[in-house]
């Protein structure tokens, strides 16, 4: 029995941009929307995750919805720690004086993060009473919980389509030897899709209308094979100002899509040109790993597999994955201690 073996108690945390997942004993036990609701004069916590999530954009002028993660880092530290503080206080264990003396705690961060947002993460983490705090890259752990063999010397790529951030890496033995964080995701391709609505149809829509028509009419292609049928849009007339229902079908959502997914194609070809040739070599034959809520994107496999000549490999559980990847190292900490960031006692 190693080490690490003797600490009982472990949680694993994927702090995304849209969502905060968190394992407890190998179980997921948080999967929430990472949304806090505040009180602008008292401070008090309205609600957190899911409730938050459904007060957005409908509440009343003192009480603030906030999302304490931008770009896949901490842009709200006072909030991001009260909702991490309120999902871990869910769980069950908390109260138990095992968990609060021996608990070790690995958080996923994404590979663009700097020193400052890696030690930000860590103060945060150690003011929740965690006695080891493990960082490990987001796309190894999405690499891991995917089923990817990390720790073998042969390339492997991941694109990690979130909500703030892709994350694009090559790993070869437990290390990211290329790679980047880009800044078009899931929140982007939604702001994608209230810009051509208000521009080409004259209707301002709301932050999730926006979501709603992005997972039930989105697409990365303009033919798909079983397209799914038109929607009906509500929002507020620009010319008139009144309420007005429109009809949406999914070739304009691919349009409105495509400048951004061109991006993110730009950025996986960059990083395919960067990597040794032993390793283009690998990847010539595994392909592309694509996970992350926004690789649910109808025909966005397809769209890359085209565009980079190369198989693509979708995830079971893009939304679960890094978490899950995450769980296992902790699970086999002797066998995964090189992919870990820092660690800290
Ligand atoms: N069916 C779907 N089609 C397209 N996008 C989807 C679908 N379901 C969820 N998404 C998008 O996935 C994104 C969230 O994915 P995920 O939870 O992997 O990101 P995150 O980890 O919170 O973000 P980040 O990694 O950037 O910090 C959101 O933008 C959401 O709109």
């Amino acid at each position: 029995m190693g080490f690490f073996d003797f600490l009982n108690e472990k949680i694993a945390i994927d702090l995304g941009t849209s969502n905060t997942l968190i394992t407890y004993k190998g179980k997921i036990a948080v999967d929430n929307p990472s949304i806090i609701s505040i009180h602008q004069i008292t401070g008090k916590i309205i609600a957190v995750g899911k409730e938050a999530g459904m007060m957005r954009g409908k509440i009343n002028k003192n009480i603030k919805t906030i999302s304490p993660f931008n770009n896949g880092v901490i842009s709200n530290f006072d909030a991001a720690e009260k909702m991490l503080k309120t999902f871990i206080k869910g769980l069950s264990v908390f109260n138990t004086s095992a968990f609060s003396t021996s608990y070790n705690m690995i958080i996923s961060i994404p590979c663009g993060s700097t020193e400052v947002e890696m030690r930000a993460v860590q103060e945060s983490a150690k003011r929740l009473n965690a006695k080891n705090i493990f960082l490990i890259p987001e796309p190894i752990a999405a690499a891991i919980g995917g089923g990817i063999d990390v720790l073998e010397p042969k390339g492997n790529m991941v694109v990690d389509i979130g909500g703030g951030t892709t994350e694009i890496a090559v790993i070869s033995l437990g290390r990211i030897i290329s790679g980047q964080s880009v800044k078009i995701a899931g929140n982007v391709f939604n702001e994608d899709i209230t810009q051509y609505v208000r521009e080409s149809r004259n209707l301002h829509i709301g932050e999730s209308m926006a979501e709603k028509i992005k997972i039930k009419i989105g697409s990365a292609i303009d033919t798909l094979a079983s397209p799914p049928e038109k929607m009906q849009v509500e929002g507020r007339d620009i010319l008139t100002g009144k309420p007005k229902q429109i009809q949406l079908s999914y070739k304009e959502i691919e349009k409105s899509l495509d400048k951004s997914i061109i991006q993110i194609e730009n950025a996986i070809m960059e990083t395919l040109s960067e990597i040794p040739p032993e390793i283009s070599a690998d990847i010539y034959n595994s392909g592309i790993y694509l996970t992350g809520g926004g690789s649910m994107l109808r025909g966005l496999d397809d769209r890359l597999s085209r565009a980079t000549e190369l198989p693509v490999h979708l995830g079971d559980q893009p939304l679960k994955t890094v978490v899950k990847g995450s769980d296992i190292v902790l699970k086999n900490m002797e066998l995964y201690k090189d992919v870990l960031i820092k660690k800290r006692r």
